[in-house]
């Protein structure tokens, strides 16, 4: 979770059942593949049901969540938890009043054992379970010293489980080890270039970011092992570097430290890390200096069997899918991008060296790009961006297109509320049929996902075309009612 714990489907409401045949039918079971099993439970042999059989055989809770769907929901008692557990109590973590569960709108989450009250803490975490930078100097200090290259703390955490997993026996953190996410198909960089096509156009930009964020960190880390060889129990693959990369990047909690940078920031705090995330959870994380700690408070109360969340930050869906590999429904910080669109929009009467000169102008004003759609507004970027789009003619040497870029300049300021009535008629005309494109291209997508065969992934871009149509529709409803946009 790179950002705070207050930094991501839960999948559409109308697609709630087949969330859970998809939950079903989900392969990946949160226990990481190649780890040693743990042995069988001294008093009688577990057998490790698939979800939907232990859903099934212990409905113990069906409630309605905040969006009046019906959530059931199964405690995990496994041995793997139950070594976990004992794993933590080892190393001095006390009692929560939290366990693990799986629950059909989220997967994998912790529900409360007993009623919790507003400003109780949740989960405490002691310092030596805590993996930092920090506390990983004693074994790459003097490494990270003589390499010549930068190693954030991302790299070396990521690092740091790789090398865990590669023996994980003496590793001392097997327990945990084996509770980890076994792949992370959700995550938009897995994706097949199938749905990578089909992600809206700022997803596409942000995978692309972290793609080279991976593989640059992957080869900064090769570099850094030619000289250190000696941690290694065998090669380290891409594909083992990016799954340790991706724990990394979805479950570490964001730890000031005033020594390090604020992207060294981050914590991996084994138990705080299977916490699942809404965006109406309301909590504060800190280290205890008192307990030497790193707690979570939560400032809602919990019933017994609820699922416990916390706040991974204000993030859109967009965002929290390429970070985190899940969409969440009704969340307030959905918004459209329509960079590509407003350059694609076509202006009738606009020459092409009319569009490159304007576009120059919004470059040189620092408007050029970062145009979103919200529910109820257009972005002020992208009225500003349409008004000097509606200047027509324009011809940059003539006095009264010059005078419409001073009008413009001073709307930008501030200081007028438009450049005049003509250019401000034209806006929402324009603003509808920039709408209209959108549409069009939601309307393929959600036709090209429905021939697809279904997946968490499939459902996660359903929900994300859904929401940007119902985004753009409200827009073209403001238009129409001739509301302020
Ligand atoms: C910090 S971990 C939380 C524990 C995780 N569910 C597990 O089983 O290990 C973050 C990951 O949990 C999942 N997650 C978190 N909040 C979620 C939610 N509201 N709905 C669905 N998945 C969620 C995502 O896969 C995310 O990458």
């Amino acid at each position: 979770m790179p950002p705070p714990p207050n930094k991501r489907l839960k999948p559409d409401r109308s697609n709630s059942s087949l969330v859970a045949k998809a939950l079903g039918a989900d392969s990946s079971s949160p226990s990481l593949g190649g780890l040693p099993s743990p042995a069988p439970s001294s008093t009688k042999t577990r057998q490790r049901k698939g979800r939907t059989s232990r859903l099934r055989a212990q409905k113990k809770h069906n409630e309605l969540n905040g969006g009046g769907e019906r959530v059931e929901s199964a405690i995990i008692k496994d041995q793997e938890y139950m070594d976990f557990l004992e794993w933590l109590r080892d190393q001095g973590c006390p009692r929560t009043k939290l366990t693990l569960a799986e629950f059909s709108n989220t997967g994998r989450g912790m529900m409360a054992t007993k009623d919790i009250k507003a400003g109780e803490v949740i989960v405490e975490v002691p310092e030596r379970n805590l993996v930092t930078l920090k506390s990983l100097q004693s074994i790459y200090g003097s490494r990270i010293t003589r390499f010549a290259k930068k190693i954030n703390s991302h790299m070396i955490i990521a690092l740091h489980i790789a090398l865990l997993v590669q023996a994980p026996e003496k590793s001392g953190w097997l327990p945990y080890l084996r509770l980890l996410p076994k792949k992370f198909d959700t995550m938009p960089v897995r994706y097949p270039p199938e749905l990578m096509e089909i992600l809206p156009q700022n997803a596409i930009a942000h995978v692309n970011r972290q793609k080279a964020k991976i593989q640059a960190d992957y080869n900064c880390t090769m570099e850094f092992l030619q000289s250190n060889n000696d941690l290694l129990t065998r090669p380290l693959t891409y594909e083992e570097y990016e799954w340790a990369w991706l724990v990394v990047n979805t479950r570490c909690i964001y730890l000031e430290s005033k020594k390090q940078t604020a992207a060294d920031n981050i914590a991996l705090a084994p138990m705080l890390d299977f916490l699942n995330h809404t965006h109406d959870a309301k909590t504060e994380g800190y280290f205890c200096p008192k307990t030497k700690s790193y707690q979570i408070k939560t400032l809602l109360p919990y019933k017994k069997g609820e699922q416990v969340f916390i706040n991974y930050g204000p993030h859109d869906n967009c965002f929290i899918l390429v970070e985190y590999g899940f969409v969440t429904p009704n969340n307030p910080y959905n918004y459209v991008t329509v960079d590509d669109d407003f350059l694609n929009l076509s202006i009738p009467g606009e020459t092409a060296v009319a569009k490159k000169d304007k576009l120059e102008l919004l470059d040189m004003a620092g408007y050029l790009g970062d145009y979103v759609l919200h529910r109820d507004d257009v972005s002020f970027r992208l009225m500003a961006a349409m008004r000097l789009r509606l200047v027509n003619p324009f011809y940059k040497a003539s006095v009264a297109t010059q005078l419409a870029i001073a009008q413009w300049h001073n709307v930008v300021n501030g200081e007028l509320d438009q450049i005049s009535p003509e250019n401000e008629q034209l806006v929402p005309v324009h603003i509808e049929r920039l709408c209209d494109q959108i549409m069009l291209n939601a309307k393929h997508n959600l036709n090209a996902l429905a021939r697809k065969k279904t997946s968490f992934s499939v459902m996660h871009l359903q929900q994300v075309w859904i929401e940007t149509r119902d985004i753009v529709l409200s827009i073209i409803d403001r238009v129409h009612s001739q509301k302020q946009l």
